[in-house]
């Protein structure tokens, strides 16, 4: 062959590929994405964008709500009139779509088809993808539910109680930290506790050195910083968010999975990291503590093993942190309810120094009704984490009489409803009476018909797979605000206070920078 008939065959082929590559771009970017949402678009009880928006599709509600500092899920809160009317929301996450479910009825149906029909799904989107084997990602095969009873064991309320002198240590350290800065970042405090509690029920304290210990991460600019695990893990959580809203994420996935080009490259290297640091310290561990079982199942394999020590880590303190933050946040803008909590804690005993340590039982905690309905009202109005880990259609099935297909993505909507006007009077405020069934508020909202059922609170998710650490999480909110309140005052700067679209849930853009003053 001569050799301009070589090249113009070698051209041919690759034109026929760019061709192709084409085709398959315009496919998944934009025919599948416009076709998904003109299918949803004619359904009465679907809700869908006015108008098709590709590339960034619903993604671009989060990133229009930052850029007009709000936090990136406050779309969710203040669009819950209109979503609420609906039982589904057919969305486009950057391109890939799902069905986000809204009403109690479509969450009853979604329930009742789990597992069968519906299951866990998609080991790369967000944080799921530092962690693709921990338990939060997996299907629910025998095994993973065998994996998450063991979890349940020991994150149970009994044990629980057993850490509520070292939560008390943690805050107290904390809190002479705080002290003596002119200006402290709460989430970082926060999660100063959060994780200390952690690395003792996971490691116990023979560790203490190893958990401390600097290790190597690599920022954006190519430098390389020695910084300690949990500083690893709050960026990591931070990176792996990002990533749901980065263009290349949505377009060419395998770039992002198989950590081809930055920032995916370098999170990957920073996650492996931080997971060999994990498996350094489990291995040095004398102490049997959970990760010492987690590690003894000869089932699991150490990768799984790993992710799941990972997977409870994060799950565990960075969730924690950040609703802590919420709530002290609520409780410093209403100013009447910090003062009748103080009352209710002061009327139980709690004073500062040694008699809290001695008084703060698991029982005398949880007989304190207020400090409860303080919880449970900054959980209903910041939710840290707005919508379900990813679940898909196992086959073709139908919610609310509306036809999903085989392999559909389906997340649960865990905040619209926390503003529904029909279930919650003065659905915007935060009154932590709502709460109690003996306060007149309770009473007078209850009088009106508007009335709260067992799926208008959705903080830790609903059926099989729901949240297992969710009576833990709730102690140690409620010992981490009784302790805080009691010893200090907690400033949030103006600005932040007066922001009704503010919010402090994982992949929050707010940093809560306040002053801390001892009472
Ligand atoms: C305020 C604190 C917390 C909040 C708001 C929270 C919320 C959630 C949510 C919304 C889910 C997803 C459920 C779904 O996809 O349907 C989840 C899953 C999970 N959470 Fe939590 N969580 C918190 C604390 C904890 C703690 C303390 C642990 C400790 C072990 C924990 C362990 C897990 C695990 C292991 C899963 C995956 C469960 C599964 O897929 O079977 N979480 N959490």
């Amino acid at each position: 062959m001569p050799i301009s008939g070589y090249f113009s065959s070698i051209f041919s082929y690759f034109l026929l590929l760019l061709l192709g590559l084409i085709i398959y771009v315009l496919n998944t970017v934009l025919i599948q994405p416009y076709l998904f949402w003109r299918k949803y678009k004619k359904y009465p009880n679907v809700i869908t964008r006015e108008s098709f928006s590709p590339i960034l599709g619903d993604m671009k509600d989060h990133r229009d709500s930052m850029q007009n500092n709000k936090v990136h899920y406050s779309y969710m809160k203040n669009g819950a009139e209109k979503y609420n009317k609906h039982d589904l929301r057919a969305i486009l996450d950057g391109i890939f779509p799902t069905i986000m479910v809204l009403s109690n009825k479509a969450l009853e149906e979604f329930l009742s088809m789990q597992v069968t029909k519906i299951d866990k799904d998609d080991q790369h989107s967000g944080v799921s993808s530092f962690i693709p084997n921990s338990l939060g990602t997996m299907k629910s095969t025998k095994e993973v539910m065998r994996r998450r009873k063991n979890t349940l064991s020991w994150v149970s309320l009994n044990s629980a109680s057993t850490y509520i002198p070292h939560m008390l240590r943690c805050l107290e350290r904390v809190s002479k930290e705080m002290k003596t800065k002119q200006q402290v970042d709460l989430i970082h405090s926060m999660n100063v506790v959060t994780f200390d509690v952690f690395s003792d029920i996971l490691f116990g304290d023979d560790v203490k050195e190893l958990v401390s210990k600097l290790y190597p991460y690599e920022n954006p600019d190519g430098s390389t910083e020695m910084i300690e695990l949990r500083e690893m893990l709050i960026r990591l959580t931070k990176c792996y968010i990002a990533q749901i809203f980065h263009p290349l994420s949505h377009m060419f996935k395998f770039l992002k999975n198989r950590g081809l080009v930055n920032p995916f490259k370098r999170d990957a290297k920073n996650a492996a990291e931080f997971k060999r640091a994990i498996l350094e310290i489990v291995k040095n561990s004398k102490e049997k503590k959970a990760a010492h079982y987690m590690f003894s199942d000869p089932i699991s394999s150490e990768i799984e093993k790993l992710d799941e020590v990972c997977g409870v880590m994060l799950a565990g303190s960075e969730t924690t942190s950040h609703s802590l933050v919420s709530c002290l946040y609520f409780l410093n803008k209403h100013p009447s309810t910090l003062a009748k909590l103080r009352k209710e804690l002061k009327d139980n005993g709690f004073r500062k120094g040694q008699s809290f340590f001695e008084l703060c039982t698991m029982e005398k905690i949880q007989s304190m009704t207020y400090l409860t309905c303080c919880v449970k009202e900054a959980f209903r109005c910041d939710i840290v984490v707005p919508r379900s880990f990813a679940y898909a259609a196992l086959e073709d099935i139908k919610i609310c009489g509306v036809p999903i297909s085989k392999g559909t993505k389906i997340r649960i909507d865990l905040s619209t409803c926390h503003f529904d006007k029909n279930k919650w009077l003065d659905e915007y405020e935060f009154i932590p009476e709502r709460h109690d069934f003996e306060s007149e508020y309770y009473k007078r909202a209850k009088q009106t018909g508007i009335k709260p059922d067992v799926y208008s609170r959705r903080t830790f998710s609903h059926g099989m797979r729901s949240c297992p650490g969710q009576s833990f999480a709730m102690l140690e909110m409620k010992v981490a605000i009784a302790y805080l309140v009691t010893h200090l005052d907690i400033q949030f700067d103006e600005e932040q206070l007066n922001n009704k679209d503010i919010g402090f849930g994982l992949g929050s853009h707010f940093i809560p920078l306040v002053t801390v003053k001892e009472r």
